[in-house]
């Protein structure tokens, strides 16, 4: 099942629906330990609702690899997790464990979701 070079722009605006429609977003896989430790930031320190976020798992799903390369073409990251919180591109873990250090990302998800 490999990776598309480009997808078009009908699967690009159905990945970006998908951001649209939830408070928090994050694409992954489910042997990446980077985004293991994304879940783990989001849901067990932060305490997000799990009904407010939209957990994508890439490696599970038949269209993974076309979704991931929408999420590339839409904000340039190519690596999982790719996250969205309040439909503001993060980045990747190192970037949300910054802010979760600073105590940037309390105020972030506090305005998109109750915690
Ligand atoms: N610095 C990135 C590292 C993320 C990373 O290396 N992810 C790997 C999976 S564990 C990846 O996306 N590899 C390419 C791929 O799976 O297509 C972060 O903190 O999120």
């Amino acid at each position: 099942n490999p990776k598309p070079q480009t997808v078009s722009q009908e699967v690009v605006d159905q990945v970006q629906k998908m951001i649209d429609d939830n408070p928090v977003f994050v694409a992954a896989k489910s042997y990446c330990p980077h985004c293991k430790a994304t879940l783990q930031t989001l849901f067990d320190s932060m305490g997000v609702p799990v009904a407010d976020a939209l957990v994508l798992e890439l490696d599970k799903m038949e269209d993974g690899p076309q979704i991931q390369t929408a999420l590339k073409q839409i904000n340039g990251q190519r690596t999982v997790p790719n996250i969205y919180i309040g439909q503001e591109f993060i980045g990747g873990n190192s970037d949300l464990q910054k802010l979760y250090m600073s105590g940037q990302l309390k105020t972030k998800l506090q305005k998109v979701v109750r915690i």
